[in-house]
Formats: structure tokens, sequence, C-alpha cells
């Protein structure tokens, strides 16, 4: 039996992608329907990178109308159709992000992407991105039956991509993605131009890099030389 390749799974908002401003735009119309303040500017990278609901939710909250339980799924229903609408109108790929994955790609390594965001959102955005075509799995909320910061989703994710668990290393922005990470038993890279509330190195990563060109020696000082070299 061939053996199978190494993997790299990424996490999608805050790791490949620059998703913020599309995420509060939205919030954003929500918020005007209703009379509210914008989310102001400053609080929003820290508030974008646990979902749509959360943002909603911390979003009324620090414009001053918390929200009564009920309410919070109509608007999330909302707020999907409206963001799937301008998924990528300011969405990009983070620097180096390109050649990056082409990189891992060309070295024989397996690509996949294992997000919360919704399954279909998370394609549609990487396809607008001209990304999608790296993965061998796209990976989202409702792919499984479970989500990150069960371990379940990372070991899922790589089984369907067909890659080598004993050679995989998530790559995240996140506690979520930390923990998700160690719950599997991988080692992780963190990313720290991301959304997240705690910086990511407090939060124990394997390794952090602050640029896409840094993952290569990162991957090189985590893995087993067996994973750089074609089999
Ligand atoms: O939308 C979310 O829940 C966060 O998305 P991520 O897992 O790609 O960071
Ligand atoms: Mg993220």
């Amino acid at each position: 039996m061939t053996q199978r390749a190494p993997i790299l799974v990424f996490d999608l908002d805050g790791t490949l992608a620059d998703t913020a401003h599309d995420l509060i735009a939205t919030l954003n119309v929500l918020l005007a329907r209703e009379g509210l303040p914008m989310a102001p500017p400053a609080s929003a990278r820290s508030i974008v990178g646990a979902g749509a609901r959360a943002l909603i939710e911390r979003g009324f909250a620090l414009s001053g109308a918390p929200l009564p339980p009920e309410r919070v799924e109509p608007l999330v229903v909302e707020f999907l159709a409206h963001y799937e609408a301008h998924i990528a109108d300011e969405s990009r790929l983070f620097p180096g992000a390109l050649a990056a994955l082409d990189r891992f790609g060309d070295a024989g390594f397996t690509l996949a992407v294992c997000t919360n965001k919704p399954e279909r959102m998370a394609r549609l955005l990487l396809e607008k991105l001209g990304a999608a075509d790296r993965f061998a799995a796209i990976c989202g909320r409702g792919t499984f039956p479970m989500h990150k910061p069960d371990p379940r989703t990372l070991e899922l994710t790589i089984q369907t991509a067909g890659g080598d668990p004993a050679r995989a290393v998530m790559v995240g922005d996140s506690k979520t993605d930390i923990d998700t990470a160690k719950g599997a038993g991988a080692p992780v890279v963190a990313v720290d131009f991301g959304y997240t509330e705690i910086p990511v190195t407090e939060l124990a990563p394997d390794r952090v890099i602050s640029h896409f060109d840094e993952l290569w020696a990162a991957a090189e000082s985590i893995l087993p030389p067996s994973a750089f070299t074609r089999t």
C-alpha cells in the first residue's frame, strides 16, 4: 500500500483568509436595521473569531442592546443570507497564503480546511478567492455531527482528505484551533495575525508564525524528515 501523504489542515477565518471586514459589515447591516450604533471598529477583530451566533450576540451587546435568546436564531438566519451575498466583497487570502499552499502541494503534501464556518460558506469563499482547488477536503460546520474544538473534527478532516494522521499539522489562529489539535494529539502552528481574544503566544501552540513565508520552516521543525521526501 502506498503511504498516505503528510497533511496540513488549515483553519479558515483569521488563518487563511482575512474575513473580518465582510463579517463586521454584515453585523452592521443588522444593527442598522434595529437603529443601533455600528460595532466599534477597535472591538471588531476580537469578536469575529467564534462564528456568526457569537458575533451577533457580542455585537448587539456591545451596541447596548443585548439580545433575548429567542431573537438570536432569526438574526443568525438573516446574517448568513446577507453574508453569503457579500462573502468576498473585501475578504482576501492573507499575504503569502497561496504561495505557501502551492509550495506544500508541490512537495507532495495533502491540504485540507477545517473551519467552524458552515461548509457551504467555506467552499463558496475559497472558490471566490481562487483557492478551493488546492484542498483535498473542505470541512466546516455541518460536515460532521460535531465541530471544533471537538478533536474528532480534525481527525475526520484528515481522514476525509486521505492524509496521514501521524504526519499532520494543524494551522490556526485561535484557542479553538489549538485545543482541537491538542485534543487530537496533533502539533499546531498558530498564526499571530488572526482573530483571537487571547494572544496565541499565551496558548502554547507548538510554533507561532507571523507570515505564511514562515510556515515551511515551522513545519520542517515539527514533522519528521520523511514528510519532506516524496515517496
Ligand atoms: O466561523 C467560525 O465559527 C470561525 O471560523 P474559523 O473556524 O474558520 O475560524
Ligand atoms: Mg479562525
